[in-house]
C-alpha cells in the first residue's frame, strides 16, 4: 500500500506520522469529531502523487463511533518547507534513524495543486485513486492555483479564476451528493448550478468521491455577502430575494424532474413530525439551552401534521442558506449539494420536503438582520416574503400557504443550527436560540438562556 518513502516514516497506528496527525487534524475546521477523545489514527490508504506528495485517506476512531471517520488529507513531505509553507506545517517525522523530515499539508503547495489538475485532465487511475473528466471537456493545463480563503467546510481550489476544485475532507462511502445532484441537474439542462466537467474518487479503503471540479464563476458575490451590504447601507434587498424565490423553485422543480420519486406514504407529515421530534430530543441532550424549549417544539411539529396541502418529499439543496448562492452575471446560481455536512451520506441523499430548504434561507435572512449592520427592523420579515412570492411564481406552491409546515421546518431547522453553532461558532449560538424561543413565544415560555457550548460533539446518527 505505501510508496518507498512512506514505509520509511511509517504510517502504522503508532507511527510518529500517526501522532502528528493526531495532533494537527483536530485543528482543521473541516474536523467533524471536534470534542470527542481520540482513540486511534491510521493511515486507511497512500498513492504516491509524486515523489514527495502522498494523497492520504486517514482513519480517526473516535469514543462513541464504531466505525471511524475518514478524512482526505495531501501530505506534502520534504527536508525543509520554504517559509510560506510553515502555515501548513503538520509537523517533523523521523525518516530512517537520524533523518529527519517535515510534513505538510500540501493541498496549499502549488506543484500538488498542479499535479491534481493534470490528473483531472489526463483521466485514468494512479493507485487508489481514479480520475475522470466529461468526455469532450477541456480542462485546460498552466492555470495558476490558490487556494480558496472563505470559511468552508472542505477545501476548495481555484485555478486560474477559470475552475474551481472542490476537496471533499470527511469522506464517506458512495457518491458524494454533490457531484451526483449537480451532475444530474446539468444532464437535465438546468444552468444555474455550475455544472461539474471532473471528478475523481478513491477505491480504498471503500469507494468514495473525493473532489469535483467546476467553471468558476468569476465576479460573483454571495448571497451572505450582498445580504450583509444591503444592511449597512440600509438599501432593501427584497428584488434580490424575489429573485433568489424564483431559482430556489426552479431548481425544486429541475430536481423533481431529475430525481423522480412515487408519491409519499399518506403518512408522510407524521413520519416527518417524528423524525423531527427524535432530533429534537438529541439535540436538547446536547444543547441544555435547548431543554425548556423541547414541549412546545413539538407542539409546533404536532401542529403541522393536521396542517394539510404539504408538497410531496423529493430531492432537495439539503442545506440552503445565503453562503450557498453566489449572484454573478444578473442571476443566482446555487452551489454546495452535499447538505448539512453532519448527516451520514444515506440520509442526505434521502428525499426531504423542498419546505426544508425554503426555511433553510428564511433561516438565513434573519441570521443576516442578526449579524449587526444598521438593518430595517423589518428587513428580514421583507425578505421572507418576497422570497417566498418568489417562489410561489415557479415551485408550484406558495410556502405562506402552508404556515404551519413552514414554521414546523423553521423550528426543525434552528434546531439544526443550535447544535452547529455550539460546536463550531459558540459566540453566534444566541441566533438560532433566539429564533426557537421567537418560534416557539407562547405564554410562559422561558427566554433564551446564553448558553455553554454543548457537551457532545455535533454528529447525527
Ligand atoms: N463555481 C463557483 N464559482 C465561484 N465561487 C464558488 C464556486 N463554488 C463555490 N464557490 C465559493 O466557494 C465557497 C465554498 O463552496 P462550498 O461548495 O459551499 O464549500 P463547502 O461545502 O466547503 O462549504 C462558496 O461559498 C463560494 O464562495
Ligand atoms: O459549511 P456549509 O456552508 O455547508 O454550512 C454549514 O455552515 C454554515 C455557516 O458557514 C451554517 O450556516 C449558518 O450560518 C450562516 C451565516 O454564517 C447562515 O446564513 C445560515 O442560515 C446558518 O444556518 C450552516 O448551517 C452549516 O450547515
Amino acid at each position: 500500500m505505501t510508496s518507498p518513502l512512506l514505509s520509511d516514516i511509517g504510517v502504522g497506528p503508532a507511527s510518529s506520522l500517526a501522532a502528528l496527525l493526531a495532533r494537527w487534524l483536530p485543528r482543521q475546521r473541516w474536523f467533524t469529531g471536534q470534542g470527542r477523545d481520540m482513540t486511534g489514527v491510521s493511515v486507511a490508504a497512500a498513492t504516491a502523487l509524486t515523489a514527495d506528495c502522498y494523497h492520504l485517506v486517514v482513519r480517526v476512531d473516535q469514543r462513541g463511533s464504531a466505525d471511524g471517520d475518514h478524512y482526505q488529507v495531501l501530505l506534502g513531505v520534504a527536508a525543509q518547507v520554504p517559509p510560506r509553507m510553515w502555515p501548513s506545517l503538520i509537523g517533523e517525522v523521523e525518516a530512517r534513524p537520524g533523518e529527519r523530515l517535515m510534513v505538510y499539508d500540501a493541498v496549499h503547495d502549488h506543484r500538488a495543486a498542479i499535479v491534481l489538475l493534470e490528473r483531472l485532465r489526463r483521466g485514468g487511475s494512479t493507485g487508489h485513486l481514479r480520475f475522470e473528466s466529461l468526455p469532450r471537456t477541456s480542462v485546460p493545463c498552466g492555470l495558476t492555483p490558490r487556494v480558496l480563503d472563505v470559511e468552508q467546510s472542505n477545501t476548495s481550489i481555484v485555478y486560474g479564476d477559470e475552475l474551481i476544485l472542490k476537496l471533499f475532507r470527511h469522506i464517506q462511502p458512495g457518491i458524494n451528493p454533490d457531484l451526483e445532484v449537480t451532475g444530474a441537474l446539468a444532464r437535465h439542462g438546468f444552468t444555474q448550478v455550475p455544472a461539474p466537467v471532473g471528478w475523481f474518487q478513491t477505491e480504498a479503503p471503500f469507494w468514495s468521491t473525493l473532489g469535483m471540479v467546476q467553471p468558476f464563476l468569476t465576479e460573483s458575490t454571495d448571497g451572505w455577502e450582498l445580504a450583509l451590504d444591503s444592511g449597512r447601507r440600509r438599501t432593501g434587498f427584497t428584488d434580490e430575494a424575489h429573485e433568489l424565490g424564483r431559482t430556489t423553485g426552479e431548481l425544486h422543480m429541475a430536481l423533481a424532474k431529475a430525481f423522480p420519486t412515487d408519491i409519499g406514504p399518506v403518512d408522510q407529515p407524521a413520519r416527518l413530525a417524528d423524525a423531527m421530534t427524535h432530533k429534537l430530543l438529541r439535540a436538547a441532550a446536547r444543547v441544555p439551552a435547548l431543554r425548556p424549549y423541547v414541549p412546545p417544539l413539538q407542539e409546533i411539529y404536532a401542529a403541522a401534521v393536521t396542517g394539510g396541502g404539504q408538497p410531496p418529499l423529493q430531492r432537495t439543496h439539503g442545506d440552503l442558506h445565503l453562503g450557498q448562492v453566489l449572484h454573478a452575471h444578473g442571476r443566482w446560481h446555487i452551489v454546495d449539494f452535499e447538505g448539512e455536512p453532519a448527516k451520514p451520506v444515506p440520509e442526505r441523499r434521502a428525499d426531504r420536503s423542498p419546505i426544508a430548504d425554503v426555511a433553510g434561507m428564511l433561516r438565513s435572512f434573519d441570521y443576516a438582520a442578526q449579524s449587526g449592520g444598521a438593518f430595517h427592523p423589518r428587513w428580514a420579515e421583507r425578505c421572507r416574503d418576497a422570497f417566498c412570492a418568489g417562489y410561489a411564481e415557479s415551485g408550484g406552491f406558495d410556502p405562506r400557504a402552508v404556515p404551519a409546515a413552514l414554521r414546523a421546518h423553521e423550528a426543525a431547522r434552528a434546531v439544526y443550527e443550535v447544535v452547529y453553532e455550539s460546536v463550531y461558532r459558540p459566540d453566534r449560538l444566541m441566533v438560532p436560540m433566539n429564533a426557537v424561543a421567537r418560534l416557539c413565544a407562547a405564554p410562559g415560555t422561558p427566554p433564551p438562556i446564553p448558553s455553554a457550548p454543548c457537551d457532545r460533539p455535533l454528529q447525527e446518527t
